[in-house]
């Protein structure tokens, strides 16, 4: 029911209408970004609305539009003019907020800022859609012929695609160098080491895990097209004699055991991987892994947990990454939960060997052993 008498009622109000609004001033905000009017403003403290619109090469009208907005929006703030934009003019001056601020220098918000712009928006139109049917409806903003993200990753257009992988990457780096960390105390570094890297993506792990174990292997398992495009990638070469990969599309009966190459392998890893199919998918790829495990392999998953956060600013990062699995990749996944992902785990007969959260600004890494008989 409606109190209009409940303590704080006017801010109450006004957070209500931020996101009845949430779109416009997202737009107008990435419009700031794009044009760089917003960084102009965050360099230049106190300068005209006017002034800032030349700078970012905008119409005096567009510059005022948008910052007219920003500024209730919390992400500018009016003051004096800055020093000599004062001769003959009445008005006040704009500089960024804190949080203005983070949209210009912080590489985690521009990360997720971009991806939302630019893989995220459009498509989110059909939420409800994708909600009904469990298909990621959202992907007819880019191709109505797309089944799910993946296998079109390359077809992006280009800012979509450069979000899509800075997005990717920024997160699974910042927690890289601490997985590496725990696999070099779980074996020597100058071990003969194979590396299943399973989701492998672009190859951006299995390299940094081959210059950490310079006599180690690793072999990408991917989809064709990505597994296809390793050879083609300049940044692979300081590590390509050792580098192979292997095409298996998981959401097919193949086994990953019909991969003779993939098999028996010391350490299999996947990153950000199992978050991208539903709970009966994941029990079901884990247990084709497992097959292809010897009792001495060790399998290594690195996940965001969605309950386990520190940071509130982490779990809704990572809830609304949820939703763009539902509206854009696949229709079906999400980031798991600690219980979920544990009870996956030994559905498919894993059992957890240790368990490292915190790493990164969001990931746990999970050592599994495989329990059952072979
Ligand atoms: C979110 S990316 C994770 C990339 C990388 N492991 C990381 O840590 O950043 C998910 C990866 O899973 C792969 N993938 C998605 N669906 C797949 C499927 N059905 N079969 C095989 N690989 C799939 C994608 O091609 C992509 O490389």
């Amino acid at each position: 029911m409606l109190r209009r008498n409940r303590p704080n009622y006017l801010e109450t109000l006004e957070s209500a209408q931020r996101l009845a609004f949430a779109p416009l001033i997202f737009q107008a905000a990435a419009a700031a970004l794009r044009s760089g009017l917003l960084k102009v403003i965050a360099e230049n403290p106190g300068i005209s609305s006017d002034e800032a619109a030349g700078k970012a090469g905008m119409t005096a009208y567009a510059a005022e539009v948008v910052t007219d907005m920003l500024v209730p929006a919390g992400i500018l703030e009016r003051t004096a003019l800055a020093q000599g934009e004062e001769n003959g003019k009445s008005g006040h001056g704009l500089k960024t907020t804190p949080t203005g601020d983070l949209l210009v220098y912080d590489e985690m918000t521009r990360a997720n800022f971009f991806f939302s712009e630019s893989v995220c928006y459009a498509g989110l139109a059909f939420t409800r859609e994708a909600l009904a049917e469990g298909k990621p409806a959202g992907l007819k903003a880019f191709n109505p012929g797309w089944k799910t993200i993946y296998p079109h990753l390359p077809e992006l257009p280009g800012e979509a695609r450069s979000a899509w992988f800075g997005f990717d990457h920024w997160h699974s780096d910042q927690a890289y160098g601490a997985a590496l960390d725990i696999l070099a105390r779980m074996f020597p570094q100058t071990s003969p080491l194979t590396l299943v890297d399973i989701g492998g993506n672009t190859g951006r792990f299995s390299k940094a895990f081959l210059l950490r174990f310079p006599e180690a292997k690793a072999v990408i398992a991917d989809l064709p097209v990505e597994v296809d495009a390793l050879p083609r990638r300049p940044e692979l070469a300081e590590v390509r004699a050792r580098l192979s990969g292997v095409a298996i599309d998981w959401l097919t009966p193949d086994e990953l055991t019909d991969r003779p190459q993939a098999e028996g392998a010391d350490l299999y890893w996947m990153s950000q991987f199992l978050d991208c199919f539903s709970e009966t998918e994941a029990v079901s790829i884990l247990t084709r892994t497992r097959r292809a495990m010897t009792q001495n392999s060790r399998l290594a998953v690195l996940e965001p947990i969605v309950d386990e956060q520190r940071h509130r600013a982490a779990e809704l990062s990572l809830a609304a990454t949820s939703l763009y699995f539902t509206v854009l990749a696949n229709g079906n996944s999400k980031f798991f939960n600690g219980a979920e992902l544990r009870r996956i785990f030994a559905a498919a007969g894993f059992a957890i060997e240790s368990e490292h959260p915190d790493l990164g600004v969001s990931h746990t890494l999970f050592i599994l052993r495989p329990e059952n008989a072979f």
